[in-house]
């Protein structure tokens, strides 16, 4: 559940009141580098306290988009809206924006302390003022006790810390990071992925996060922007890109999943496509797609089950069956994953949970099975 700090409560110490997030609204924004477009006409809008992810594969624009919010690129075309005024011409300094980057390296000749009260210096927060802002930008991070000491006397992890701390020091109402845990290893990056979600409820935060690491976005956000060539793909909740993805791009690149492409015929009034396993009814939304039209079939690799082609099928439900060979068979832990070939070449991926003997094993024929409802339609790219 959410804590957001309304802006009358108080936090405590000393002396200003703590600040909600951020409104923040992009519109049309397009950014040209000669005729090149690396963001190309983006519109989001960002609820203050939300957090939200610009996910995308390298050179998708994530970077570009978080810079002119940041204020380091001017965008091309477009307005960036921070609570309702336009921020586009402002300096970055006076933005009063948080940022914390993957190499957003702490000043080594400095403690702690003087990296993490060094903005408060640069926003002339009274001197007075400023042990107890750091003391609390430290004891947020759970740095308490570490501030006499020099960046080199600390880990990664801690080092990332401190610049968390002087992310927010100022009290910023929106902090902009970009892959902030990128050079961190896997298990310090999910230990701090919790925490800055955490960080950034309690403090009411809103955030704007770059990553192209599909996971990190799915358990950190409220919201994911995908990107793709500079443009926004689909903007939604992590289930909404995961479950209902709108587009090839979303399928693909939020989880695995099985891509079978088809056209629509019409079927005693349904739409229907008639894949090589079964055959799956579009859901029509509106308007009936038009017969001839390309679709694709998305089914995820939790939603298939897998038999033995010697086996007998598994009771009668699932609408769908697949024969292919099995090539690979993949123990990841909890859960198990195979790929499949099926007589057209294509590679299927399907995982179930790793409890007890694997049904099949490389080489062996087998038949994937699995329900038409567990199917999304798709209209596909141009
Ligand atoms: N200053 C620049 N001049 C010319 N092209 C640029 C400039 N900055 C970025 N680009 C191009 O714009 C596109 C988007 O770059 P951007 O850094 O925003 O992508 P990204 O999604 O953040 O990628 P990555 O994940 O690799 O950091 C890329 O093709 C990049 O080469």
């Amino acid at each position: 559940m959410k804590t957001a700090v309304s802006p009358t409560a108080t936090v405590p110490g000393p002396p200003e009141p703590a600040t909600a997030g951020a409104r923040l609204q992009l519109t049309g924004i397009r950014k040209e580098y000669g005729d090149f477009a690396a963001v190309d006409d983006v519109s989001l809008d960002i609820e203050p306290g939300q957090f939200v992810t610009l996910l995308g594969a390298s050179g998708s624009g994530k970077t570009t988009l978080l810079r002119i919010i940041a204020g380091f690129v001017d965008a091309t075309a477009g307005r960036v809206v921070m609570d309702g005024a336009d921020i586009s011409g402002v300096p970055v300094h006076r933005r009063h924006i948080g940022m914390v980057f993957q190499n957003y390296a702490l000043f080594p000749h400095m403690s702690v302390e003087k990296n993490v009260a060094f903005p408060l210096q640069m926003r002339r927060v009274p001197r007075s003022r400023r042990p107890a802002m750091v003391r609390e930008a430290l004891a947020a991070v759970r740095l308490e006790g570490l501030g006499h000491r020099m960046p080199r006397e600390l880990s990664g992890g801690q080092q990332q810390r401190v610049a968390l701390a002087r992310a927010i020091v100022s009290r910023p109402r929106l902090l902009l990071m970009d892959e902030p845990l990128g050079a961190l290893d896997r298990r310090l990056r999910e230990a701090l992925q919790v925490e800055i979600r955490r960080l950034s409820q309690d403090l009411g935060l809103t955030v704007v996060n770059v990553t192209h690491d599909q996971e990190e976005a799915l358990t950190m956000s409220d919201r994911i922007a995908l990107l793709s060539h500079g443009r926004l793909v689909q903007y939604g909740s992590p289930e909404d890109l995961y479950s209902r993805p709108t587009s090839d791009v979303s399928a693909n690149f939020l989880g695995e999943s099985n891509l079978f492409r088809a056209s629509v015929r019409a079927d005693r009034g349904q739409a229907v496509l008639d894949l090589p396993h079964g055959r799956v009814v579009v859901p029509v939304n509106g308007s009936v797609p038009a017969p001839g039209s390309e679709r694709i079939v998305v089914v995820r690799p939790w939603a298939m089950r897998v038999r033995r082609a010697d086996s007998s099928p598994n009771g009668s439900a699932a609408a769908c069956h697949l024969p292919g060979t099995v090539t690979a068979s993949i123990y990841a832990g909890d859960s198990r994953k195979l790929l499949v070939r099926d007589a057209d070449g294509r590679e299927l991926v399907l995982r179930h949970r790793a409890e007890g003997a694997p049904p099949c094993s490389v080489g062996d024929a087998v038949v994937l099975e699995w329900d038409a409802a567990d199917s999304t339609v798709i209209v596909p790219t141009a």
